[in-house]
């Protein structure tokens, strides 16, 4: 089946490779000849563990093919829109105007019977105004949302938990299942679950199951904060609720709180949905998620003030990490570079080490030092804080990294180093969560 994905970026360049990989023909469309250029060479321009081969075995195929020329989606079955959908610049909500603009776009080039199949994150009702757009093209309207993760996007596109559909009443309903049915056989034989529902509720499925990862986040920080108060260790603590199967071990992890380009959006924009519908509840919860979230990245920056001894400034401070997790260069909105601002707007000299994030991106933060390996950034720090937790960072040796600063003390803002052996190796270490406790934990089968 010739299919077209509508915007490659994080998300969309991902999926067009899996979409080739699954055997179909493939042209992704993306204003931005930057991008195209670098993945018309088989070199995505971000980094996604997995996706270079994926791409580039695609292109060898002669399945996938990237363009900036959106006659090339003419003729493709299936259309699915990758845009982004940003928080709006000055309120919360979901900012759609790549949407509108990639379906106008679309438009000329959408053949009667063709599925346009919306993946971005979308506020609900947002299927309803986009096939209104879509009236008179022949083109049927479906909400696929998707929920791959960054870092694993590649896997979680290969392997997904679930597949949703959210397909509009009426007569054309069984034919739009039977196209998107086509498209993901590979999948769905391999017996990933499908869900099958209205536009509404698969649009509300996107938006609940990350404000729900969020709540989690937020829970397990603000349980990490009283953590702190007591003398108590979150790390302990997390691992023994994720035991119970009813709570599950993951997104448990305590730390600076979430990032990236989706999770923190994504629940200020059901927030917006939330209120906008009279729920006043739902708002209530999601805004108490949103400000423990913002909370955690805040009481970081205190936590560090309070180990330079209540000053930073003019302090020297190691930043381990710029990204918003590891395995991604993504910044957006990523908790480890806010950090980094906050300390330097406290008068600190932050230098920031990232192995993946791009040059570029330091252009836009002149306050901060930018380095690529974790030694230049500590090399005569009086602190060190892990902020993303990279493998390189993890595997540092705390006597080795002792020697390259000027006062030995950690911050770890991911729980992601033990305690024990940084402590013996002569360092004071303070973890998010679990303050100055010792790693009290000890499991056993
Ligand atoms: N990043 C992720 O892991 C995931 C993202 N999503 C959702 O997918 C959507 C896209 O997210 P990202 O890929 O992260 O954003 P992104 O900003 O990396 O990619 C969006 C791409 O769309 C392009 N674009 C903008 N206007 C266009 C138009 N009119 N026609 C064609 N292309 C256009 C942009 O140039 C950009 O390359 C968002 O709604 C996001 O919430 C959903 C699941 C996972
Ligand atoms: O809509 C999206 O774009 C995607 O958003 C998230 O994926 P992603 O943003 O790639 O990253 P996550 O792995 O979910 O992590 C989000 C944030 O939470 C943090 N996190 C995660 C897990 C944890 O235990 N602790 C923790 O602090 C991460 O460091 C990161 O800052 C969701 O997990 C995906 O299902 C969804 O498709």
């Amino acid at each position: 089946m010739k299919v077209s994905v509508i915007g490659c970026g994080y998300l969309g360049a991902v999926h067009a490779a899996t979409m080739a990989s699954l055997g179909h023909t493939v042209v992704g469309l993306e204003p931005d000849a930057t991008k195209v250029w670098a993945l018309a060479q088989g070199l995505p321009p971000f980094h996604e563990p997995g996706l270079q081969e994926l791409v580039q075995e695609g292109l060898i195929s002669g399945r996938l093919e990237f363009t900036t020329e959106p006659s090339a989606v003419a003729g493709s079955s299936v259309h699915f829109i990758c845009v982004g959908t940003p928080q709006a610049k000055t309120a919360m909500d979901a900012d759609l105007s790549q949407i509108l603009a990639a379906i106008d776009a679309l438009l000329p080039y959408l053949h009667p019977g063709d599925v346009v199949a919306g993946k971005s994150t979308v506020p609900v009702g947002t299927s309803e105004l986009v096939s209104r757009r879509l009236e008179g093209s022949g083109a049927f309207l479906a909400w696929n949302p998707e929920f791959l993760r960054q870092g694993s996007a590649v896997s979680d596109s290969l392997h997904p938990e679930r597949i949703v559909y959210g397909l509009p009443s009426g007569g054309n309903r069984s034919r739009i299942q039977t196209v998107l049915d086509t498209v993901y056989a590979p999948l769905l034989d391999g017996g990933t679950p499908r869900i099958v529902t209205d536009w509404a509720t698969a649009e509300l499925i996107k938006s609940a199951a990350n404000a729900f990862l969020a709540m989690k986040l937020s829970y397990i920080n603000a349980v990490g904060e009283l953590c702190e108060q007591v003398g108590a260790d979150v790390v302990g603590l997390s691992l023994a609720l994720g035991l119970d199967g009813r709570i599950g071990a993951d997104y448990l992890k305590a730390g600076v709180g979430f990032g990236g380009g989706c999770l923190p959006k994504d629940l200020r924009s059901f927030r917006v949905q939330a209120k906008d519908h009279g729920v006043d509840s739902l708002e209530e919860l999601l805004s108490l998620v949103d400000g423990i979230n913002a909370d955690a990245r805040y009481r970081a920056g205190e936590s560090a003030l309070r180990m330079c001894g209540g000053s930073v400034v003019g302090r020297r401070i190691g930043v381990l990490g710029a990204a918003f997790k590891a395995d991604t260069d993504d910044v957006r909105d990523s908790p480890a570079l806010d950090i980094a601002l906050q300390l330097a707007a406290e008068g600190a000299q932050v230098t920031v080490s990232d192995p993946r994030v791009p040059e570029h991106t330091w252009l836009a933060y002149p306050q901060l030092s930018f380095v690529r390996h974790a030694e230049q950034a500590l090399r005569g720090a009086e602190l060190a804080m892990l902020l993303t937790p990279w493998p390189e960072f993890v595997g540092l040796d705390p006597a080795e990294t002792a020697l390259l600063m000027s006062v030995p003390r950690m911050y770890d803002g991911r729980n992601a180093l033990d305690p024990v052996a940084w402590k013996t190796a002569g360092w004071e270490y303070y973890g998010a969560g679990r303050g100055m406790a010792l790693g009290s934990v000890q499991a056993a089968h």
